[in-house]
């Protein structure tokens, strides 16, 4: 037996004729050279082509699988990305005009502790996301990147809440520099603390088409460093009172977090345009403070 006496359903006519915005397969597991600076990840793969043939029963959902293991074999450059859905289209020549292809995974990066000299991994989500077309040929890179933030209205409600007691506490006492440094360095004195919430800062940026080399690391250092609270790793209590120092001189709000994405992506050389997200998953209440920015995007 050979391929030409099975059936090929594919081949045939559709009884409701359509045409399809997107056909094929999503979370396909496919390891994936990303660049030389990371080791092969093994990824989740959504890909795809539109069928523009109303009639056509449906694509080759094989060659479209088949030529995705290619990504194990060489980085993923702009030139390579575009060969490989060209590639799709070819083996869909009649059938399809536009051709996709979505990598998700988590980019693993070892984080230094901020004062110990310890060190943890992070696992970053990140998808890369590449399309071909009559609109010409698209790639973008998105990351996601979690960071604490600090209500800045919590934190001065909180001092007035402080200046408060210490006006009751010292109303007749008398002040002298030890009573205050013990009154300070008590649970009766701090009364009150700003509440912090685990945030996430999802930041999606449009490569230059011939890009050479996925600028993920160089990514997240520009997030974490605009945002100045990323989540920690490997924590001692020196690297905690570090932390909550780091986080006292860093209030912000969702805006503010989205302004300071922003003005450290517009300059940036290496890509052409960015949409991002600050999500701020409120402690004070059951739901999230969101912003959203973006420059040069669609
Ligand atoms: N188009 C399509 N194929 C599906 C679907 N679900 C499973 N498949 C299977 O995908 C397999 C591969 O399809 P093709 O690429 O057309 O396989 P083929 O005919 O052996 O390969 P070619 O000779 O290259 O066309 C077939 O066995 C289909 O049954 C679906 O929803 N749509």
């Amino acid at each position: 037996m050979n391929a030409n006496t099975l059936p090929d359903i594919a081949a045939q006519r559709t009884q409701i004729a359509a045409t399809l915005d997107w056909v094929g397969m999503e979370a396909v597991a496919a390891r994936v050279v990303l660049g030389d600076d990371v080791a092969p990840l093994l990824m989740k793969a959504d890909v795809g082509v539109n069928l523009r043939q109303a009639e056509a029963k449906g694509i080759h959902m094989s060659r479209l699988y088949l030529a995705l293991d290619r990504l194990d074999r060489q980085p993923l450059t702009g030139a390579f990305l575009e060969q490989l859905l060209q590639e799709f289209l070819d083996s869909h020549s009649a059938l399809a005009d536009q051709a996709t292809l979505s990598l998700h995974g988590e980019l693993p990066l070892r984080r230094p502790a901020l004062v110990s000299p310890l060190a943890g991994w992070k696992a970053y989500p990140l998808v890369v996301h590449g399309r071909l077309g009559p609109q010409g040929f698209h790639v973008e890179l998105g990351l996601q990147v979690a960071y604490s933030s600090t209500c800045p209205c919590s934190a001065a409600l909180a001092r007035q809440l402080i200046q408060q007691r210490f006006a009751e506490d010292f109303s007749s006492r008398e002040l002298n520099h030890a009573a205050v440094l013990d009154w300070l360095g008590s649970p009766q004195g701090i009364v009150a603390t700003p509440h912090s919430q685990r945030s996430q800062a999802h930041v999606q940026v449009r490569l230059p088409a011939r890009f050479e080399r996925l600028p993920m690391v160089e990514l997240v250092e520009r997030i974490e460093q605009a945002l100045g609270t990323a989540v920690q790793t490997a924590v001692k209590r020196a690297d905690e009172q570090a932390f909550a120092l780091a986080n006292g001189q860093n209030l912000m709000f969702c805006e503010d977090a989205a302004r300071r994405l922003h003005a450290s992506l517009r300059d940036w050389s290496l890509i052409e345009g960015f949409t991002l997200r600050v999500v701020h998953a409120e402690s004070l209440h059951d739901h999230d403070a969101v912003a959203r920015a973006s420059s040069n995007w669609r």
